[in-house]
């Protein structure tokens, strides 16, 4: 992990309008700015309707800013060629939706559309993508009988399929880093604990060994303590807070960000965050 080379993505000044009803624009963002350095995985947390999701949109050029700039690897959003960016950016929705009657090897293969490489390399690459979200054993069942969490994993093993390297899984330790982002938005929100913490180390596992820069929208502040190198707070449309977990996830700001209490413990592996009401 790399803060000190040039930024995957830098969000400048952003200013994104949703339409509300009745017809008039209401600024949804307002004067965000952010950069995610290679290998760097920044979680994004902030109460429902912040804007996390809109961030993410607009970081991944589905929704355009009303001012301020975005710009990935060094070059304004807009100007990358559609197919490069394909290659170069993965982006889970939050609702990922797809339940057509396709198997799961079928889904994640949609991962590599974009792709160039022989069948084998790309079967290779579906094969890793599945095993590394844990849903290999799933390979051969239609996507219609899976549980939500099953879905969410093989949606997520389609994403991690469109950037994973090509020179499998070792390949880039200790090489350049690929400068590639991944969004996801609320990778976890369906799975149980185990998969919750198994998704985490894999993601954070995949941008420190390859030197993509991830965004992860989140409501687990207890999983953004533990595996974010950086936590971004959204209040409001606006970046509250940007820094170590450790330096964010203070009592008082938890309190003042969620008005819900918390509990720290700062543990070997990271930091542990509990919540519970909160009178205020
Ligand atoms: N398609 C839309 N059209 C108009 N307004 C929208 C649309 N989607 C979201 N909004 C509004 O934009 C604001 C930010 O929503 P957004 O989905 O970005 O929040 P979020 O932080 O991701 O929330 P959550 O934690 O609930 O997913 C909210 O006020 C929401 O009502």
């Amino acid at each position: 992990m790399t803060s000190v080379q040039a930024p995957v993505l830098r969000v400048d000044a952003l200013t994104v309008h949703r339409r509300q009803r009745g017809g008039a624009d209401h600024a949804v963002l307002r004067d965000v700015s952010l950069t995610v350095a290679p290998g760097e995985l920044v979680m994004l947390i902030g109460p429902n309707g912040a804007g996390k999701s809109t961030l993410l949109a607009a970081v991944s050029g589905d929704l355009a800013p009303a001012s301020g700039r975005i710009d990935f690897d060094g070059k304004p959003l807009a100007s990358w060629h559609r197919k490069t960016l394909a290659q170069r950016r993965a982006v889970l929705p939050q609702r990922a939706g797809l339940s057509l009657p396709f198997t799961v090897q079928e889904v994640i293969k949609l991962g590599c559309l974009a792709r160039t490489g022989s069948h084998a390399t790309l079967t290779r690459i579906v094969n890793e993508a599945a095993a590394a979200a844990g849903v290999d054993h799933l390979a051969h069942r239609s996507m219609t009988q899976l549980s939500g969490g099953e879905q969410a994993r093989v949606h997520l093993a389609r994403v991690l399929a469109q950037i994973w390297p090509e020179g499998g899984r070792a390949a880039q330790t200790g090489t350049e880093p690929t400068r590639n982002l991944l969004l996801l938005d609320e990778p976890c929100a369906s799975l149980d604990p185990h998969h919750q913490h198994a998704v985490c180390t894999v993601v954070r596992d995949f941008a420190h060994r390859t030197g993509t820069g991830v965004v992860i929208t989140m409501h687990d502040m207890n999983l953004a303590g533990q595996y974010g190198d950086r936590v971004v707070a959204l209040l409001d449309g606006a970046v509250v807070a940007d820094g170590t977990p450790r330096d964010v996830l203070t009592r008082t700001f938890v309190q003042q960000c969620f008005a819900v209490d918390a509990a720290r413990i700062d543990a070997d592996g990271g930091l542990l965050v509990a919540t519970r009401p909160w009178a205020g």
